[in-house]
């Protein structure tokens, strides 16, 4: 196969949503990783997750060398499973977890505990037995109740290092639902209302915790640093005020996670570079007003994997409707939910051979039982599309496999890590036999 030469590409300069290790050829073909992704459809079948290792290495090395004095934590919710646990802590990063179940996970994966961070607005006493048990970094406070909560876990004698979540009142991300650094949202405690004050002084009088710093986090898929920015004035300015009334200053500055990426071509993320113009913000307002520069934190999911993954999925129909024509596939809403959920849009290519038929618009839709299960609206592609085709859709390395259901009994897609010209599977693909496993009726 002669692949075409793209260009390396880098978390800086890459606009387009393909991994960058994505390669398109003449005839037709994609490879990811040096794989055929034709052959990884013949081993694995479709729909199938398809991770760029080198992809989600080269962001976490952005990440690190764009901001070398901060920690950066990669949130766990956005793609989990122990390969990309090896991958994460060989990286050196720290990890955001926030159930018992990511937490076990990375556990089990040999990731060092006192490298995550246990986050939740409402955990559960499993959260807390295992977050204690398993004796990670930190936890972070969100409800002034966890505080008892999480010290009658401590064991005597020892100390649990906790950062409490404020709320920053800065309202930014994407879409309405991920919005999470405003007022009236159920994370972190309020600053204006006292909330956060009362966390601060319970801790500090409580010896089986810790306070290490302050955390917050204002939503997803932000494209702009500006927000961070006020966020980072925000909580310095708290820093000095828990330093005022309580003697105290604090090590730590935990700003979230919530980096875009490019979903489609003409869009762009927010590149990790973006972010040290923050870290030297921080740097200056804390000198400023004659404190230690706080340690940062950054917590990015989607910005780490995102971008490396693309889900390949088998068409099943092509329906011409009164306004548009459907490629209906053989996944959908169930193994990618936030076109449905947040009207999210992605980039759509035919692999597999190529096409002299032009292009036409279609709308990409799933297998499932509503006509909110779309993949893809209004997106071109070779206008003699057909059955038995392949289409690969970009940028589905976040919130897709992990926030997948089984919805119509329809099995989770396997997850297939391609690197340095191998594929082998590291998630296996959910069958009617596990569905019905779990199924002990009658
Ligand atoms: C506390 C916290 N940190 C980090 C993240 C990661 O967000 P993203 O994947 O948008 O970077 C989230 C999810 O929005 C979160 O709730
Ligand atoms: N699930 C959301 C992101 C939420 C981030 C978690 N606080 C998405 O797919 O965009």
């Amino acid at each position: 196969m002669t692949l075409l030469i793209t260009p390396p590409r880098t978390p800086e300069t890459a606009t387009g949503p393909w991994p960058a290790t994505m390669r398109f050829t003449a005839g037709g073909r994609a490879a990811l990783g040096g794989v055929d992704l034709m052959e990884v459809v013949r081993r694995f079948g479709t729909p199938a997750y398809v991770m760029d290792e080198a992809d989600v290495r080269l962001r976490c090395r952005a990440y690190r060398s764009a901001l070398p004095r901060a920690e950066i934590a990669y949130a766990a919710k956005a793609f989990w499973c122990r390969a990309m646990a090896a991958w994460v802590r060989s990286e050196g990063l720290s990890l955001d977890v926030c159930s018992a179940g990511e937490l076990a996970v990375a556990r089990s994966a040999g990731f060092p505990a006192d490298r995550i961070i246990l986050h939740g607005n409402a955990k559960t006493p499993a959260d807390l037995r295992a977050a204690v048990d398993e004796r990670v970094g930190r936890v972070v406070i969100d409800d002034i109740a966890e505080i008892n909560r999480l010290a009658a876990l401590v064991p005597a004698g020892t100390r649990q290092k906790v950062l409490v979540r404020v709320i920053p009142d800065i309202e930014a991300g994407a879409h309405a639902a991920i919005r999470t650094g405003g007022e009236d949202h159920k994370f972190g405690l309020s600053i204006g209302g006292g909330a956060a004050g009362e966390a601060v002084s319970r801790i500090l009088a409580q010896p089986r915790l810790e306070l290490v710093g302050l955390h917050c986090h204002l939503g997803s898929q932000i494209a702009d640093a500006a927000p961070y920015e006020e966020a980072a004035r925000v909580l310095v300015e708290q820093l000095a005020r828990i330093r005022d009334a309580h003697g105290v200053v604090l090590p730590q500055l935990d700003l979230g996670g919530g980096h875009a990426i490019a979903y489609t071509s003409g869009q762009t993320g927010l590149a990790p570079a973006r972010l040290a113009a923050v870290a030297a913000s921080v740097e200056e307002r804390s000198a400023g007003i004659g404190l230690p520069v706080p340690r940062l934190t950054f917590e990015p999911g989607r910005a780490v994997s995102g971008p490396a993954g693309v889900t390949l999925y088998r068409v099943i129909a092509v329906k011409k409707g009164l306004r548009r024509t459907y490629v209906a596939v053989d996944g959908g809403m169930s193994d990618n939910p936030r076109p449905a959920l947040y009207g999210a849009p992605h980039e759509v290519r035919m692999i597999g051979r190529a096409s002299l038929a032009g292009e036409r618009e279609y709308m990409v839709v799933g297998h499932h039982c509503e006509s909110g299960d779309t993949l893809a609206e209004a997106v071109r592609l070779p206008a003699d599309v057909r059955p038995g085709d392949v289409l690969g859709v970009a940028a589905t390395g976040a919130y897709n496999h992990t926030m997948a259901s089984t919805y119509n009994m329809t099995g989770r897609p396997p997850v297939v890590a391609v690197s340095r010209g191998a594929a082998r599977l590291v998630v296996r693909r959910e069958g009617v036999d596990d569905l019905l496993r779990r199924d002990v009726g009658l």
